[in-house]
């Protein structure tokens, strides 16, 4: 007997009709002859009523306190879910996360899954009852109860698809799938048939809310293939699988992110370890740094630049405080209205022009572009938060996002092509005997034969990032990493960019054409670079990846020039004399997560 695993976000049972409507559907699967497990949210907006009441009894309310208040949003929905079905004529029977078995470990409010136990379930489906489990919530060894974060039911959904091995993972939603923006953003967003889990766990961790990051990181481990679909029709919706809608679009979704803070600590001592004392100090603050920029130092002091969520700037920057005389900086500037623009693309790292066409649009749009940062399928740009609405409507439009690729395929047609030895490799990967959500790295690789080239004295002015790869481009020159930082010194930024070796001479004659006709201060290349890439799954969510990696190249005294982070590798480009010994001490620091899927 086929299983189906039903997921109903906190809209698609935030009353009663909803949660009939709900049970209705659970039921129809059962009498289709499928087995059926429901993995429910707190109703509508509970938790953040519940989030708001704890902060008017406390300021500084203790992390296992509020998961055991959270949890409860969840009960109380399962229990009315589990009575709706049981008065429409089926059984059902509602679990918590404890009662499901969901065991995570205990870091309150991202607790990670270790195992589910699935007996119970299983007995209870075979008992012909629906399951109605509580969705976001576990227990760790001591019987606490944990929350696994922010939207985490979706991920409760995907590893109980997991483990069950169920035929189906349904995320029922009030949107009928995943669009190639937020369509409350962007009315003229368009509804995928297909995306990847490469391209949803970009566009999750940029703020795609419709699916939760962690949850795509499980489907991806184990292969299983969610459908997003709407709670309130029966049209089918988005199929998130390994295969991408186009094989040739370079660009398949864009997210805003609204609310980020750049920081920028200047005048860094330009010698290994320094960002390192800098980022540990935030790190320890459990704080998410993105868009990582450190300008090639000058006078062997650089500049770093970081974005950090808004609600986060205060901490931050308390963070840095506490480190800057003994990282021995000048100071630290921040600007907290700004906004985060990203375009995400399985296809953009084959395809040349990607990135100067981004940067077209937002000229063309009279954007001003703060920072960048490009890894292998994103490219994001720092802008004014003023301008950010008008930032993601030019970039959709400009990638005619919203309009179907000439090849693109349904789930049907690509299920159709699929090798049967493909199905071999995902159940492969099920039945690995893991910690479920442990990191798992899948390689640590080198491409030496890199160069650098950097533009310092960039004005700040809308359209020279774009001429700037426009040009290059022309030149029949490939880039690979780019990224623009914000300059303390006088309000102008510095660029770089990637080069192979070879292309070196000709990227600085361009480069010194470019920075002519704009009154830039100064071209430099640095031949001879490689860039270190350490690749895997839970890149983002094990946020200590990218702190490890700085941690063993200062270890083994290796600069780092250049940082671009992901969900799927984490870049750094360092001296190529320095690459073979990076390259053994990363493989020596992630053996245990190393040999993964
Ligand atoms: N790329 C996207 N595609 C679809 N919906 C998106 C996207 N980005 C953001 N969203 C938003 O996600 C919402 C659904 O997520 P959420 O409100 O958390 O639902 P649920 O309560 O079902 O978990 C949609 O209403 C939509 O506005
Ligand atoms: N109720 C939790 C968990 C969740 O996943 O909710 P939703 O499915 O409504 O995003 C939250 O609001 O974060």
């Amino acid at each position: 007997m086929s299983l189906i695993v039903q997921k109903f976000g906190g809209t698609s049972v935030a009353d009663v009709e909803k949660i009939r409507s709900a049970a209705r559907k659970a039921i129809r699967a059962q009498r289709q002859g499928h087995q059926v497990v429901m993995v429910v949210s707190a109703m509508g907006k509970n938790t953040d009523r519940l989030l708001k009441l704890a902060g008017e009894v406390s300021k500084t309310p203790s992390a296992r306190e509020m998961d055991m208040l959270l949890s409860t949003g969840e009960q109380v929905s399962v229990a009315l879910v589990a009575m709706a079905i049981n008065e429409l004529g089926s059984e059902a029977v509602s679990l918590t996360g404890g009662q499901i078995g969901m065991h995570t470990d205990s870091s309150f409010s991202k607790a990670r899954i270790q195992s589910i136990s699935t007996e119970r379930i299983e007995r209870l489906l075979n008992d012909g009852k629906i399951v109605v489990a509580a969705g976001f919530q576990g227990i760790d060894d001591d019987l606490n109860i944990t929350t696994l974060g922010r939207g985490g039911s979706d991920t409760t959904a995907v590893a109980l698809a997991a483990v069950l091995k169920a035929d189906a993972c349904e995320i029922y939603t009030d949107v009928d799938g995943v669009y190639t923006t937020d369509p409350r953003l962007l009315p003229e967003a368009r509804r995928v048939d297909v995306i990847s889990y490469d391209e949803m766990l970009e566009l999750a961790s940029l703020g795609a809310g419709v699916m939760h990051n962690r949850s795509i990181e499980f489907a991806k481990k184990f292969g299983v293939p969610i459908h997003v679909r709407s709670s309130f029709s029966d049209a089918e919706g988005t199929m998130i699988v390994t295969e991408s809608e186009s094989t040739s679009a370079p660009v398949g979704g864009a997210a805003m992110t609204p609310d980020e803070a750049r920081v920028t600590v200047l005048g860094v001592p330009d010698v290994p370890g320094k960002s390192l004392q800098l980022f540990s100090a935030i790190g320890d603050k459990k704080i998410a740094v993105d868009m990582v920029v450190q300008n090639v130092g000058s006078e062997g002091r650089a500049d770093v630049s970081f974005t950090v969520p808004r609600d986060e700037l205060t901490t931050t920057l308390e963070a840095i405080n506490g480190v800057i005389e003994q990282v021995g900086a000048s100071g630290v500037t921040h600007d907290e209205d700004v906004s985060k623009v990203s375009v995400v693309g399985s296809n953009m790292a084959s395809q040349t022009g990607v990135a100067s066409k981004m940067f077209r649009a937002l000229a063309d749009a009279g954007v001003n572009i703060q920072m960048i940062t490009t890894s292998e399928i994103k490219i994001s740009a720092l802008v004014p938060r003023s301008q950010a609405s008008d930032a993601l409507r030019a970039v959709h439009q400009a990638f005619l996002l919203h309009e179907r690729p000439a090849d693109a395929k349904s789930w049907d047609e690509i299920k159709a092509d699929r090798q049967p030895s493909d199905d071999v490799a995902m159940m492969v990967q099920r039945l690995r005997d893991d910690a479920l959500e442990a990191l798992t790295l899948t390689g640590i690789s080198v491409l030496d034969r890199q160069a650098r080239v950097t533009l310092f004295g960039v004005p700040d002015n809308q359209g020279i990032a774009a001429d700037i790869f426009e040009t290059i481009g022309a030149a029949g020159i490939m880039v690979d990493m780019i990224v623009q930082g914000f300059d303390g010194h006088d309000g102008s930024t510095s660029v770089s960019f990637t080069v192979a070796a070879e292309n070196l001479p000709e990227s600085l004659t361009v480069a010194e054409e470019i920075a002519k006709r704009h009154g830039m201060r100064d071209v430099q290349g640095g031949g001879s670079v490689a860039k270190v890439t350490v690749s895997g799954i839970g890149l983002r969510s094990h946020t200590s990846v990218a702190l490890v990696l700085f941690q063993e190249l200062a270890q083994s005294n290796v600069n780092v020039e250049m940082i671009g982070t992901s969900e799927l590798q984490v870049n750094a480009v360092i001296d190529e004399t320095h690459a073979a010994k990076a390259q053994k001490g990363l493989e020596k620091v992630f053996a245990d997560s190393l040999g993964g899927c």
